[in-house]
């Protein structure tokens, strides 16, 4: 009874997308590890997905193996505001216009509902690019925990979007091509290391409606969750801490490696483990562009006669919306057969098994923010083809600042030859060596960080201590909110 009274009960809507549930996930089996009671509410979509996707196919509550390990997490969902079938990938704007207007009247009423229950609830957790958080936190009286699940240095970006603009980097016809060194925390940028949705000139397309909302909205925020290390990216979080409650409590990756208790895959995930057990040590690239980004037709075809000139064996993931859901095949013909054992093709996998195997040697990655993390945890040197959005700001870290892996092309359109060049460099000779080297040091920072002493830990005790604090110090007007609240709800 004493526990359940301390436990401090909070509703986590992680956005609807691979890259942003798996991190959200994890982050809410940590806090509940932590003592914390749980809500986590995914879309009717990606819960359809999820259940599609595994071996049972079964439509089950995602928590319940990890619920009867000790945890205390519930699971509910709720509508995106489009049909369940209705293809995301295919109508990527219409998708996003959804969640941009329609998600919130959905979401607020999830929240209301578990509130008006009588459950106490005190803090809401949501990802940083939902445009209302805030609002809905305030009006039920809970603290809004804001979870970034990108770099800091992105977040600084967008966070100072008003001094892009004022220095002509940012919404302009001829966008300044001078380096940015006027970022408070970020030594210097060239320009062409902005996010894609910062370089672009359009800037009234649905994407970047969500960007301007959801970073008024997350100067409401309470706290900042991000997804780094501090000592990866030190002087942006300082900076950043003297303007916001900006917590980095990176990496957050499932404990130990072991498959984790809760399902967090979209697709099926095929098995090529025997495979590389069959395969020498360090001798294969790994190949994935992530859950979202799409490769042109062209790009895909390049990649692929660059993998056969490498002459190297790769497992390639090659999504069935690679290039468009209504394009199933989309690989040069022949180029299945010709591989045949000394590689393999699938469609998804259990990523974080596959990097740790001792056979992968390199990644081929569009950057993605989980994959760069999960690399370097294994160790596994990075060859980047950044496609969109943070991927190009997050590929500046990887190859220019932190010296863990390599452009897979310096010139676009890419070429078969420079694909297969770069590929060797990454694979064998001394520039693997030089950046295995690198990626091991780098790894020791990842390490260190999640130590009972290390810079995560320790930021995630403090957040709870200064959750608790700023919950016990707004509990008086908590109640009359929530009160006030309630009755308006029942219409009293
Ligand atoms: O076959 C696969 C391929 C991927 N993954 C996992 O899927 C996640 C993919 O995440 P990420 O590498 O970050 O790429 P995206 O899916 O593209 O993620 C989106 O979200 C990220 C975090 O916000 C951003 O950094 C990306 O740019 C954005 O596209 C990772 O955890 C992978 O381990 C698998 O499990 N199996």
């Amino acid at each position: 009874m004493e526990e359940a009274h301390q436990k401090l009960h909070a509703i986590f809507v992680p956005y609807p997308l691979q890259g942003h549930v798996i991190p959200s996930v994890h982050l809410a089996i940590k806090l509940a590890s932590r003592g914390f009671k749980i809500t986590f509410i995914n879309t009717h979509s990606i819960h359809h997905q999820l259940s599609k996707a595994q071996p049972n196919g079964r439509d089950e509550d995602i928590f319940t193996a990890v619920r009867q390990s000790g945890l205390d997490i519930c699971y509910t969902t709720v509508s995106d505001g489009l049909p369940v079938e209705f293809d995301r990938s295919l109508n990527h704007d219409q998708f996003a216009a959804a969640l941009l207007h329609v998600f919130s009247a959905h979401a607020e009423e999830a929240v209301a509902k578990i509130v008006r229950s009588g459950q106490p609830v005190s803090c809401l957790i949501a990802d940083t690019f939902f445009v209302w958080p805030s609002k809905i936190a305030k009006k039920y009286g809970l603290k809004y925990i804001s979870f970034w699940t990108e770099p800091a240095l992105v977040f600084t970006l967008y966070y100072h979007l008003d001094l892009l603009r004022k220095n002509g980097h940012f919404g302009c016809n001829d966008a300044c091509e001078d380096t940015i060194n006027y970022i408070p925390g970020v030594r210097a940028l060239n320009p062409k290391d902005l996010t894609s949705y910062l370089q672009e000139s359009d800037i009234s397309t649905v994407c970047h409606h969500i960007i301007f909302n959801a970073f008024k909205d997350v100067k409401g925020a309470d706290f900042v969750l991000c997804n780094t290390v501090r000592e990866l990216e030190l002087e942006i979080i300082s900076d950043l801490q003297t303007k916001i409650s900006f917590y980095a409590v990176g990496p957050i990756l499932p404990i130990g490696f072991t498959k984790s208790l809760v399902a967090t895959s979209l697709w099926s995930e095929s098995n090529c483990t025997s495979w590389l057990n069959t395969k020498p040590l360090g001798s294969v690239l790994y190949v994935s562009f992530g859950s979202y980004a799409h490769v042109t037709k062209h790009d895909l075809a390049e990649i692929a006669h660059g993998l056969l000139l490498s002459k190297v064996s790769f497992v390639w993931v090659v999504r069935p919306d690679i290039v468009s859901s209504d394009d199933t095949d989309p690989l040069p013909v022949g180029f299945k057969e010709e591989i045949s054992d000394h590689s393999m093709i699938i469609p998804w996998c259990y990523q974080l098994h596959v990097l740790a195997h001792s056979a992968i040697k390199g990644f081929l990655t569009h950057c993605g923010w989980n994959s760069i993390l999960e690399s370097i945890w294994c160790e596994v040197p990075l060859l980047c083809f950044p496609l969109l959005t943070d991927q190009i700001t997050n590929r500046k870290l990887v190859v220019d600042d932190w010296r863990i892996g390599i452009n897979l092309s310096d010139k676009r359109p890419i070429t078969r030859e420079e694909v297969s060049k770069n590929i060797n460099r990454l694979m064998s000779g001394k520039s693997g060596d030089e950046l295995k080297n690198e990626i091991k040091e780098v790894k020791k920072r990842l390490e260190n960080a999640v130590t009972a002493e290390g810079s995560s830990e320790k930021n995630m005790d403090q957040f709870i201590k200064d959750l608790k604090v700023g919950i016990q110090k707004k509990s008086g007007s908590i109640s009359v909110q929530y009160q006030n609240c309630l009755s308006n709800s029942n219409g009293t």
